[in-house]
């Protein structure tokens, strides 16, 4: 018995930034990381391996968590630089017919109105193809480039983000999908009675609407979402759509999931309109014992270059990591930023932490030959339940897009786990396929 098909993303950390500038295989072209050509040949090779989403995650600012400085996160180029990912998203939807592209934009850095029209836009130019990753904002140092002085409090945010998600929604709905009526006989552009002001005006935001535009082929980009915490989960059960989670092992898979469609069931959705899918970062190699030293020498680069990993550390947490010794056992964090992960910090030590991944910590469940993986990966989803992987490795080369997109995949398609063709034009409709 195999598992159930299963749905297939990729995490593009980093945002729209650097990727492998200084491995091996970087290529010769790592200056133009400012261009969409990596980005766009991903795209390509993640549609012809049927995957459903790019996701292109984002943060607006330069970090100086760790040390007070912004220094290593310059030298290592950790979070920092990023483009707007908003503008790479058109390039990778022209050069596509099939494939999702999910956005990130935080709730704490746009109006709604802002927002709405920028995803009705996307989502026209690329025929319904567009999705929001729903992000709250975490560092101070975004909250400073906006005018605050930090984050609002960790579950406002949340709270703010139920109301921006409430406006936005109504935005994309101020148009009856029939409004727009191009009648030449009766010299009617589009129904004014079909298209109406919203007036909202709430604990946070105000908008009068409708929206400058007509409906979007999906009428709404696809929600995604991100964030464990208690108040992370909540929200997420009410609105997204597509969860991309982080858990350690397929029992913590299995719990998270188990978790949101209980929640989701509450809120009186159905539960199979959320598809959670689980950071991994597979090694594949012709023969096992290549991939796990392949991942073995990750593993060390990773340790050899801990300022990397705790200068990250810092930025998603807000807590500064240069203050901690490196063999000192954590207690409970209090973080006003990543909840989720800062709370799976405690009883480990900071060397711990730096030596494993810090998105998948799935060590070396997915290294081996691409039949090893695909199998790893259908005894994961059978113990699991669904709904499928997000692909995540921030200093990927092109030479990772092939390992997966034309060794690994093929091998899921073979055994029915994978989509080989896409049955629909939207994005929404080839997620909730199945
Ligand atoms: C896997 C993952 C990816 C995330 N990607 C982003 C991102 O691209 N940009 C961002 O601002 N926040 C990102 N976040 C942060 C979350 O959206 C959320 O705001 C944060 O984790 C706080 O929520 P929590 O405390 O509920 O986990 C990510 C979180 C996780 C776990």
């Amino acid at each position: 018995m195999s598992a159930d098909p299963f749905h297939l993303g990729w995490f593009y950390s980093k945002g729209f930034g650097p990727k492998a500038w200084k491995h091996p295989w970087a290529g010769s072209d790592v200056d133009r990381f400012t261009k969409p050509d990596v980005p766009v040949e991903l795209a390509r090779a993640m549609e012809r391996s049927g995957f459903d989403y790019l996701m292109i995650e984002d943060s607006s600012n330069v970090p100086y968590t760790y040390q007070g400085s912004h220094d290593a996160y310059l030298k290592h180029s950790v979070d920092t630089p990023k483009l707007d990912p908003s503008i790479l998203a058109p390039f990778l939807t022209a050069a596509t017919k099939h494939l999702g592209i999910v956005v990130t934009c935080s709730t704490t850095e746009y109006h709604p109105f802002m927002l709405a029209r920028m995803m009705n836009a996307l989502d026209h130019v690329s025929d319904g193809r567009i999705g929001w990753n729903v992000v709250t904002g975490s560092n101070d140092g975004g909250a400073q480039n906006y005018g605050r002085d930090k984050q609002f409090p960790h579950d406002q945010r949340y709270d703010m983000a139920d109301e921006f998600i409430d406006v936005a929604n109504k935005l994309w709905k101020s148009w009856d999908e029939d409004a727009l009526v191009l009648d030449l006989e009766e010299g009617v552009f589009a129904d004014g009675s079909k298209v109406r002001p919203i007036n909202h005006e709430g604990d946070f935001f105000r908008s009068r609407g409708p929206l400058s535009a007509p409906r979007s082929p999906q009428g709404s980009p696809v929600i995604c979402q991100a964030g464990g915490s208690p108040r992370g989960r909540k929200w997420a059960s009410e609105h997204a759509e597509t969860i991309i989670a982080s858990a350690s092992s397929p029992q913590k898979m299995k719990e998270y999931r188990d978790d949101v469609r209980a929640r989701a069931a509450a809120a009186g959705r159905d539960p199979d309109s959320i598809k959670m899918l689980f950071l991994v970062s597979p090694v594949v190699d012709e023969d096992r014992e290549t991939a796990v030293m392949r991942a073995k020498r990750q593993g060390a680069e990773m340790s050899a270059n801990a300022d990397f990993q705790l200068a990250a550390l810092s930025r998603s947490s807000g807590i500064d990591f240069s203050k901690f010794d490196m063999d000192e056992v954590l207690g409970e964090l209090v973080s006003n930023g990543h909840q989720s992960s800062v709370a799976g910090y405690t009883g480990k030590t900071v060397r711990q932490l730096v030596e494993s991944n810090p998105l998948t910590g799935d060590g070396d469940l997915f290294v081996g030959t691409a039949d090893d993986v695909a199998g790893a990966m259908d005894e994961t989803m059978q113990e699991v339940g669904g709904d499928g992987f997000l692909i995540v490795n921030s200093y990927f080369p092109r030479r990772y897009v092939t390992e997966i997109c034309d060794g690994l995949v093929p091998e899921l398609q073979k055994r029915g786990l994978t989509r080989k063709k896409y049955e629909f034009d939207t994005f929404r409709e080839n997620l909730m396929a199945y």
